[in-house]
């Protein structure tokens, strides 16, 4: 059996505003009636109707705010994802001194019987009517050795027309945190925009990154079912920021690769390698399944075989080993990495970067969709295996200290 307490996330953020109890962190004044009204006479004359997955996009978009809406468009944000995905309001009115309770029904009595498409159309529309907010930490423009404001996980600076992403928890081997997916998700978008011309991945420290952190799935109160459906959206939005990157995309690989931090080099252009590097996913023995559409690029990369020594029976290959099969694109030796892949990079960045970015477009866009929909069949097949035994028993191993890889 799973306890809460086994599992209860750690989210850094203030989460859903789609979520009825999460609200409850908001202070909200009241709106009363007649504003609600406003708000929706105006955004319930769409005609379009979003997919599920505009819908699931828009409800993590708000888990991600910077920045403070205002209560009335989290009231709003409210009512709508109450309706979009219950319909009409079907709770007893809250008592008169439940103030925060009587707003939030307020709000959803007052969309009516409007439909539940055109409530998720008006969520979406209204999600994306905020974006400028939602974005504010990672800002586009130069990329004159900026960084994330707010994150000291995953730091973003800039040299000679490279964005370098670096991860940058080097005492916990560069885990990557549920806050950091996200942090790296935002970083990406950015750097896309921004007027760089090649994009670089790295790790801080002895380490490239030791993968997902064991501890995203510990210490969160709610239902797992509502936290593993968060984190395989999240996960597949961060996979999806990695297929859909528009510049070359490379990867200083400065030591150690685990889990996700290997199975992503499938979707970069080039991975340098220091001959200190190994790459090991460790998936089976965690009673968990290939993500990063690994389960497509490995063995299209290295064969089928290769791809079920490292995907299926967890084999460990050094940085020549994942050269000679594909993955890595040269190997360095660990004393001049830095210096020999710098002087590389700064070399191609002096391309034309027009040039480079159609380059990339020929050479992947023919895939695209097939990645986009392995990486959803990936995060639903791993959203099942994280309520395994398999896999309860295996983080709880880790955790006791037993189970190092
Ligand atoms: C939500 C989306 C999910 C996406 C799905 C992703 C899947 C994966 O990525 S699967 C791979 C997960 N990673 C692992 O299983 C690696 C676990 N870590 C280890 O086995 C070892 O830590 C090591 C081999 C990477 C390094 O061993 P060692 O050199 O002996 O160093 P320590 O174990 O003492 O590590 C120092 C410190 O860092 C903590 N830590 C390291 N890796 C992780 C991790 N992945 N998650 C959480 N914590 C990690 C480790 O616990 C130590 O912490 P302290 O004891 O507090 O110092």
């Amino acid at each position: 059996m799973h306890t809460h307490s086994q599992f209860r996330w750690l989210v850094r953020r203030g989460a859903g505003v789609a979520c009825g109890t999460r609200h409850q962190i908001w202070a909200i004044a009241l709106g009363g009636r007649s504003l609600v009204s406003k708000w929706f006479s105006s955004s319930s004359r769409t005609a379009m109707v979003a997919s599920e997955k505009d819908f699931e996009n828009a409800v993590h978009q708000v888990k991600l705010l910077k920045e403070d809406p205002g209560n009335d468009a989290k009231l709003k944000l409210y009512a709508l994802y109450k309706q979009a995905t219950e319909g009409p309001c079907n709770v007893p009115k809250p008592r008169v001194f439940d103030f925060l309770g009587r707003a939030k029904w307020d709000a959803w009595t007052a969309l009516g019987s409007l439909p539940k498409e055109t409530a998720r159309q008006n969520y979406v529309d209204f999600v994306s009517s905020l974006r400028p907010s939602l974005t504010s930490s990672s800002g586009e423009g130069p990329a004159a050795h900026r960084s994330l404001p707010e994150s000291e996980d995953v730091v973003v600076t800039s040299k000679d027309s490279i964005t370098v992403i670096t991860l940058n928890r080097p005492a916990k081997k560069n885990a990557i945190t549920y806050q950091m997916y996200q942090d790296i998700t935002l970083a990406l978008k950015a750097a896309s925009k921004d007027n760089s011309t090649i994009t670089v991945f790295t790790g801080n420290g002895n380490y490239y990154s030791s993968g997902n952190d064991l501890s995203n799935f510990s210490n969160r109160s709610g239902s797992l079912q509502q936290m593993y459906a968060e984190s395989a959206l999240t996960l597949r939005n961060f996979v999806d920021s990695f297929i859909d990157f528009p510049k070359p995309l490379v990867a200083l690989v400065n030591g150690p690769a685990v889990g996700i931090a290997v199975t992503v080099l499938g979707l970069f252009d080039a991975v340098y390698a220091s001959d200190r590097a190994t790459f090991h996913t460790p998936f089976s023995s965690l009673g968990i399944t290939p993500e990063g559409c690994s389960s497509y690029t490995f063995p299209k990369i290295m064969g089928p075989a290769k791809a079920a020594e490292m995907l299926i029976f967890g084999k460990k290959i050094t940085a020549r080993e994942a050269c000679a099969q594909g993955l890595v694109t040269e190997v360095f030796p660990h004393n001049t990495f830095q210096k020999e892949a710098w002087a590389r990079l700064t070399a191609y960045a002096k391309n034309p970067p027009k040039a480079m970015r159609i380059g990339k477009q020929l050479l992947r866009s023919f895939g695209k969709e097939t990645l986009h929909a392995v990486n959803a069949e990936e995060c639903r097949v791993l959203q099942e295996r994280w309520l395994s035994e398999e896999c309860v028993n295996a983080i709880q191993t880790f955790f006791s200290k037993k189970g190092k890889l």
